[in-house]
């Protein structure tokens, strides 16, 4: 889908349950293209945002995750939510509360496929007026690019927490840009013409994290021949961006939240308690609560430190990003080395949005720094990219090309009309659940989207 298109995009409805197919061919034939989701699947967020989609409907029973759908319809205001709701349901008080705040209509069965189609056409209509021109414009906050819905709520999110000065947990894969986001909203806020202290919690050595977090005084130990101040003590006035959180030892997490409790410090082998005045942020590509439950990470300090919460989403679910962020850094790349490269070719571009980035904006930014470098001309092309040439644009589309992307359209089809349920889908397919993973993997399906309770 082209970066600017919201006209390039069909309309993308994200439902949350089982469409019936009458229902289903319906809509289609209205424009519609309809991508069920299962409401308890992990990624049932990423997918809101992987499919573009500004309207849901979420069928509602006795089954639905109410508080999975709050979170939802809360951390994606600008998604007009419909609800397809048995009259049981109706009668809860959580049900209608959540329905009356944060839906745009709701209908209780039997559905009637005209007045479906004319509320999502007003919920389509009142969508757009969320986005200026009908079309996402690129945010570019303090040097942090995109176009994507993502990014959009994202540059929302740090706006909201510059001016609030209580630590912020920044969570995403590697490469996401978290740091970035330190920075922003470091350089956003008050505290900007104060210091910004980066420190990778992993990359300490054990014996030295303490004093290297909190200073030491003379002859605390052996080597300490003159007093050290701490990093944390260092970033006063300003910010200390805390890398890789879930490495730091047990003993130092202890002495991070006293900071983060009152405020003050102690130097090693000091005994006064020395007034620091920085904001944390913290960041972690690892899962913090799996830590706490296996006794790694103190439970007290995940509490503090998750009061603000910021998910950097990966470049896969960034609609559009990919293209904008690759001429970013080229331009960069440009202004600084002053090269003759000025683009990319259609099959760069095609071969840069099939790619699943799994080292995400730190991984295009490489490659396109390495591509700029590399081209001789002025286009880029995928091989300077180093990735392999989208399958349409082969010079010989070969009939095992062909079935590769057939069986991959039917896994797919098939995951989905099961509601990601593997069992059923191997029953659908008539082979294994091995096999169902087996293609799964061969094709890069997320196996996250399949029902956890349903291993191999
Ligand atoms: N939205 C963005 N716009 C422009 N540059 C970005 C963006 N996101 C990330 N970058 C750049 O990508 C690189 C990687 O980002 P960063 O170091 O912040 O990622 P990270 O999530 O902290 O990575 P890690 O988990 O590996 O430490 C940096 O050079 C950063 O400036």
């Amino acid at each position: 889908m082209g970066v600017q298109g919201l006209e390039a995009s069909t309309r993308s409805l994200a439902w949350f349950g089982t469409p019936d197919p009458q229902m289903h061919r319906a809509l289609a034939q209205a424009g519609w293209r309809v991508v069920a989701i299962d409401p308890c699947g992990d990624d049932a967020a990423a997918m809101i945002r992987g499919i573009d989609a500004w309207v849901a409907l979420v069928e509602f029973d006795a089954e639905t995750p109410l508080r999975l759908v709050e979170q939802l319809a809360s951390q994606h205001p600008e998604v007009q939510w419909l609800a397809l709701v048995q009259p049981d349901e109706l009668a809860k008080p959580a049900v209608r509360d959540l329905i009356r705040f944060a839906f745009f209509d709701y209908f209780t069965p039997p559905l009637d496929v005209g007045q479906l189609g004319l509320a999502l056409g007003h919920a389509w209509g009142k969508a757009r007026l969320g986005r200026v021109d009908g079309a996402p414009k690129a945010v570019d906050l303090d040097g942090m690019v995109g176009a994507s819905r993502a990014m959009h709520a994202l540059a929302l999110r740090i706006r909201k927490f510059v001016p609030v000065d209580v630590a912020v947990l920044v969570t995403g894969e590697t490469g996401t840009g978290k740091e970035l986001a330190a920075r922003t909203l470091h350089r956003l806020s008050a505290r900007a013409s104060g210091p910004f202290v980066a420190i990778n919690c992993g990359a300490l050595p054990e014996k030295l994290v303490q004093s290297e977090l909190f200073g030491h005084e003379r002859g605390a130990f052996t080597d300490a021949a003159t007093r050290k101040i701490g990093r944390i003590e260092a970033a006063h006035g300003g910010t200390v961006f805390l890398d890789e959180i879930g490495d730091l030892p047990l003993e130092a997490q202890a002495n991070l939240l006293r900071f983060l409790q009152d405020g003050t410090i102690e130097r090693v082998g000091g005994h006064q308690p020395i007034r620091v005045d920085a904001r944390v942020v913290a960041a972690t590509h690892v899962d913090l609560e799996r830590a706490v439950a296996e006794g790694s990470f103190r439970e007290d300090l995940y509490y503090r430190l998750n009061v603000l919460r910021l998910h950097m989403p990966s470049l896969r679910e960034r609609n559009g990003d990919v293209e904008l962020l690759a001429h970013h850094f080229l331009d960069a790349f440009r202004r600084e080395h002053g090269t003759r490269v000025r683009g990319f070719t259609q099959a760069a571009k095609d071969a840069m949005a099939a790619y699943p980035w799994p080292g995400n904006v730190r991984e295009l930014m490489n490659r396109v720094r390495r591509a700029a470098v590399m081209a001789d001309g002025p286009l880029i092309t995928p091989a300077h990219l180093e990735l392999a040439e989208p399958d349409g644009m082969l010079p010989a589309f070969s009939l095992e090309s062909a079935r590769d992307s057939a069986e991959r359209d039917m896994i797919l089809d098939c995951l989905r009309e099961s509601r990601f349920n593997v069992s059923e889908c191997a029953r659908r397919l008539k082979v294994s659940r091995v096999t169902v993973y087996r293609l799964c993997k061969k094709h890069g399906l997320a196996r996250s989207r399949t029902s956890s309770a349903d291993g191999p």
